[in-house]
């Protein structure tokens, strides 16, 4: 205040060159006086945040989903990703301002489901599922995921869903009754025209269909997925896919280009719009053949196709097509859906999370059913590679799988977390490798933890380091001069430029899903304060530099753990707690330099250890 005043009176009654000069020779003495002199006051309250959430995003809506998985065999690193990539998006928005919901589930209906708890010695698929789905909700307690609704497509409020989504598209004209022949994979529970069949030979060589060398017994598979395809005729009901071809073009190219994300992969379908026209799609199967499915509305010896039925979850999510439609609240009570009070806003608002296998399904099947129906497409698909086992997609049918739930018990939760979001690209297929599983705990241990552990030393003493320089933080090039030596003064600057630029580019990169260089930007303020505290020696100090050089250091920790909550809630939190951050100030507001002027206390006792310790490695890859 005496300061600012003074600098009133001089800006307002000297000529120019005169005024810079006292204004710079009063900022010295203020500054000198100010090191001197200070002592720390206790505040009673804390600092209000520099930049609040955004009064645009306060209260906006967003919707994630997973696809949901088939409970066919127990889920494996490949599941976790998914829900991991939904879950930290989700807790990244909450933490943003918006109002967020969240749905995962199990798709429990058809012959893959069928086959595998006949196999399995059930009479019934119900009781398999039964078994298995609790399998999908173990890991996703186990791995943190936040779901707000499980969904399960044997739930009485998505049969209904599904049932309303069949009845609008038959009355609007799109559905059809006719007869099916072609080539069927039951792994995939769909059909592939004859260009991506080809027949495998016995010394592993290709036939493309159509070949004069081709025996009518041989193995057959599809190009897509590899998997094996039997030519099969039967009477099915048909959707009119092919009313859709151009429709759906318009809508991708030029009414929402960010619909499918990322854009390689919106090019891809794209090209497969332009290059081939639409077929109609088969959307039943005879009951005779598949028992184990909702029932065609119209006609219960048809059972209608996984697909139909599994896509529409995404709707039974925010209380079925006719709440979406109504935008009022379900009719079947359900503890999530019935509190939605304008479906309609959340559907438009939803974001689907896919990986690539499933990416036709949704980009083409899915809009074209909703068009058909007459309801808003969603928002956004963002389409991730897939995690490889012996260079193939890890998956529950090739058994090439990484149980998630072994690692998080031997490595926890967030380490996990950390490490799959550090080694996947979403647009690249990610190698699952335990070492660097391992290292990765070791580097938070060794890098995080130990900038930690050096704060919180009793030499220090960081709720005075943080009452002496919070309030100063804003001016950091004052601060340098209590250094001394210049290559402290110099890194000191070069991690106070790093702080200072932190969470509007871990906002950027977070906002694209680019989370390796998210997390990467981490690292490297991480790795710089540990630099500076090891240049600048504060246990060779004592007095404001010394708090200075403690403050800076504490303050990595506190921005870091915060801004990493949605990676790794619990350890960031823990971290937190541990240099006694209240809980009502880790929200981004609290991001800045000095954003939270009260928090240390008890810190610097001794006996108390850093939330996270060294496991070893247990050689198994
Ligand atoms: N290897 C993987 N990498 C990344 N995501 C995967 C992987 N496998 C499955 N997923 C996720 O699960 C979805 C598919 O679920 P599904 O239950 O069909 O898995 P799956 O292991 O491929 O099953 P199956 O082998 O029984 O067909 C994918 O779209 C993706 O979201």
């Amino acid at each position: 205040m005496w300061g600012t005043s003074i600098r009133i009176v001089v800006a307002h009654s000297t000529p120019k060159g005169l005024r810079f000069w006292c204004i710079s020779l009063f900022r010295k003495i203020i500054n000198a006086s100010h090191f001197k002199s200070r002592k720390p006051v206790r505040r009673t309250s804390t600092m209000p945040p520099s930049r609040g959430v955004p009064a645009r995003l306060k209260g906006a809506l967003f919707h994630i989903t997973t696809p949901i998985f088939y409970p066919n065999a127990r889920p494996h690193l490949g599941h976790l990703y998914s829900s991991l990539l939904c879950d930290v998006t989700k807790r990244w928005r909450a933490m943003q301002g918006y109002n967020t919901l969240f749905t995962t589930g199990t798709d429990e209906h058809g012959l893959k489901i069928q086959n595998a708890s006949e196999k399995n010695g059930y009479s019934n698929p119900k009781q398999f599922v039964d078994v298995l789905y609790r399998e999908f909700v173990k890991l996703d307690q186990m791995a943190n995921i936040s779901y707000t609704r499980f969904i399960r497509t044997t739930d009485y409020d998505h049969v209904r869903a599904v049932r309303e989504l069949w009845n609008r598209c038959w009355e609007s004209g799109y559905i059809y009754k006719g007869e099916h022949e072609g080539w069927y994979s039951i792994s995939d529970e769909c059909f592939y025209p004859e260009s991506k069949v080809v027949q495998l030979q016995g010394d592993g060589q290709e036939l493309p269909f159509g070949s004069p060398e081709i025996r009518k017994d041989g193995k057959f598979i599809n190009t897509e997925t590899r998997n094996g395809v039997v030519y099969h005729s039967e009477t099915n009901y048909f959707f009119k896919l092919s009313s859709f071809q151009n429709r759906l073009l318009t809508f991708l190219e030029k009414e929402n280009p960010h619909f499918i994300s990322p854009p390689s992969r919106r090019d891809q379908i794209i090209n497969e719009l332009r290059g081939s026209k639409l077929r109609d799609l088969s959307i039943s199967r005879p009951s005779s053949r598949i028992k184990w499915g909702i029932d065609v509305p119209q006609d219960p010896s048809q059972k209608i196709y996984v697909w139909f039925d599994a896509l529409c979850n995404y709707l039974t999510s925010v209380g079925g097509l006719q709440a979406v439609l109504d935008n009022s609240p379900a009719a079947v009570k359900h503890t999530i859906t019935s509190q939605l009070k304008m479906p309609r806003n959340w559907w438009v608002n939803t974001t689907h999370i896919i990986g690539k296998d499933i990416a036709k399904f949704h980009a083409i099947y899915w809009p074209c059913f909703l068009m058909a129906a007459g309801i808003p497409l969603p928002k956004q698909i963002i389409v991730h590679g897939h995690w490889l086992s012996g260079g193939v997609k890890m998956s529950k049918s090739v058994g090439n799988v990484v149980d998630p739930l072994d690692m998080i018990l031997h490595y926890e939760c967030d380490p996990v977390r950390w490490y799959l979001l550090e080694n996947s690209h979403i647009e690249a297929d990610g190698d699952f490798r335990e070492e660097r599983l391992h290292a990765t705990r070791e580097q938070i241990v060794s890098k995080w933890g130990n900038l930690l552990n050096r704060c919180c030393s009793n030499k220090f003493n960081i709720p005075r380091a943080v009452e002496t320089f919070a309030s100063q933080a804003a001016n950091p090039e004052n601060n340098a001069a209590t250094l001394i030596g210049t290559e402290a003064q110099e890194s000191y600057r070069e991690l106070i430029q790093l702080l200072q630029t932190l969470p509007e580019l871990f906002s950027s990169h977070m906002r694209q899903l680019e989370t390796r260089s998210a997390l990467k930007l981490l690292w490297d303020v991480i790795g710089k304060a540990n630099a500076f505290v090891q240049t600048s020696t504060p246990w060779l100090k004592s007095g404001e530099e010394q708090d200075l050089i403690i403050f800076t250091a504490i303050e990595v920790v506190r921005i870091t753990s915060i801004l990493a909550q949605p990676i790794m809630p619990t350890l960031s939190n823990a971290l937190l707690d541990r240099i006694g951050v209240d809980t009502e100030n880790r929200d981004l507001s609290r991001t800045r330099l000095g954003a939270d002027t009260l928090y240390g206390k008890g810190s610097n006792d001794k006996g108390r250890e850093v939330p996270i310790k060294k496991v070893n490695f247990r050689g198994t890859t």
